[in-house]
């Protein structure tokens, strides 16, 4: 799909990766972004960088359903249409299966982070499929493309990312069936699945987990550049041959237990 004029939903375009993809994509490819995010001061400035008529915030918690169908209805008012969606949002939310006292008690927190990274994720993927599934097929026949962002800890979680981990895994996990359901409208379904990026969830992290997550890239042993990672979504949505898959963009990093 050619990204010139075509309008982008972004979740957690506010901040970190999702923020670069939307810089990305209004700076080098024309396209508009609408960024959904619970971050308002965020969002607004990120709005007022890339200029009105070319991105629009609205605050939305991806967790709730009516909030997602008020943006997307407010998109398509504004900008006539939806035709790719970047599903971005997430929270690691560390936590151990038991605790220092031995109990289990980490389920609330495992019900917190599927909630927000997968069935949030799935709930604005359904309803821009929704929506993309009216637009005119272009000229290849495609309505729409759906990017999600997983993790590589959907493959390798670390001790502490039980919850994180499933939750990623779940989102590798609906891309074929989703890509196979969607396919006849014309709307393909990929994601990926990101290494150690330079964002505000890895800074928050204590130095010594950054160190220690860096020593785990094996080439380069760096983390990874914002613009890498907005090359990639750029690539996986102007690319009509990618569909179904998890690509994943680590510097053939392999996480260790800890
Ligand atoms: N930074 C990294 O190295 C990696 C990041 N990822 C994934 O990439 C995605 C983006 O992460 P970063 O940019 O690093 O994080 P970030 O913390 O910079 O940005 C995440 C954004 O999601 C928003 N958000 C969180 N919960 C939300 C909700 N319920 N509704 C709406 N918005 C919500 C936050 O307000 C924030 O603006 C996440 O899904 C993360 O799991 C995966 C692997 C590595
Ligand atoms: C596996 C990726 C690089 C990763 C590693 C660590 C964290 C974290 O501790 O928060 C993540 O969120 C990750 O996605």
């Amino acid at each position: 799909m050619n990204l010139q004029n075509k309008v982008v939903v972004i979740t957690g375009g506010a901040s970190g990766l999702g923020q670069a993809t939307a810089r990305f994509l209004v700076q080098e490819k024309g396209a508009k972004v609408a960024l959904l995010d619970m971050n308002e001061a965020a969002g607004k400035e990120t709005v007022d960088e890339l200029g009105g008529a070319n991105a629009a915030f609205y605050r939305v918690d991806v967790t709730v359903e009516q909030e997602v169908d008020s943006a997307l209805d407010a998109i398509i008012g504004r900008f006539g249409a939806i035709h790719a969606d970047i599903n971005a949002a997430g929270i690691p939310l560390p936590f151990k299966l038991l605790d220092k006292e031995g109990k289990a008690s980490g389920l609330q927190k495992f019900r917190s982070v599927v909630n927000i990274n997968l069935i949030g994720l799935f709930t604005v993927m359904a309803k821009c499929a929704e929506r993309m599934s009216l637009n005119e097929p272009d000229e290849k026949g495609e309505r729409g493309v759906i990017v999600n962002i997983s993790s590589g800890a959907a493959f390798e979680g670390q001790i502490g990312q039980c919850g994180y981990s499933a939750s990623k895994a779940g989102v590798n996990g609906l891309n074929m069936p989703a890509a196979r359901e969607l396919g006849p409208l014309g709307i393909r379904v990929n994601s990926i699945a990101p290494g150690l990026f330079a964002t505000p969830m890895i800074n928050s992290l204590n130095p010594k987990v950054q160190e220690a997550l860096t020593a785990m890239c094996e080439a380069p042993k760096r983390m990874g550049e914002m613009e890498e990672f907005a090359m990639a979504c750029t690539f996986l949505i102007e690319n009509s041959y990618m569909n179904g898959r998890t690509i994943r963009l680590d510097a053939a990093t392999t996480m260790q237990a800890k």
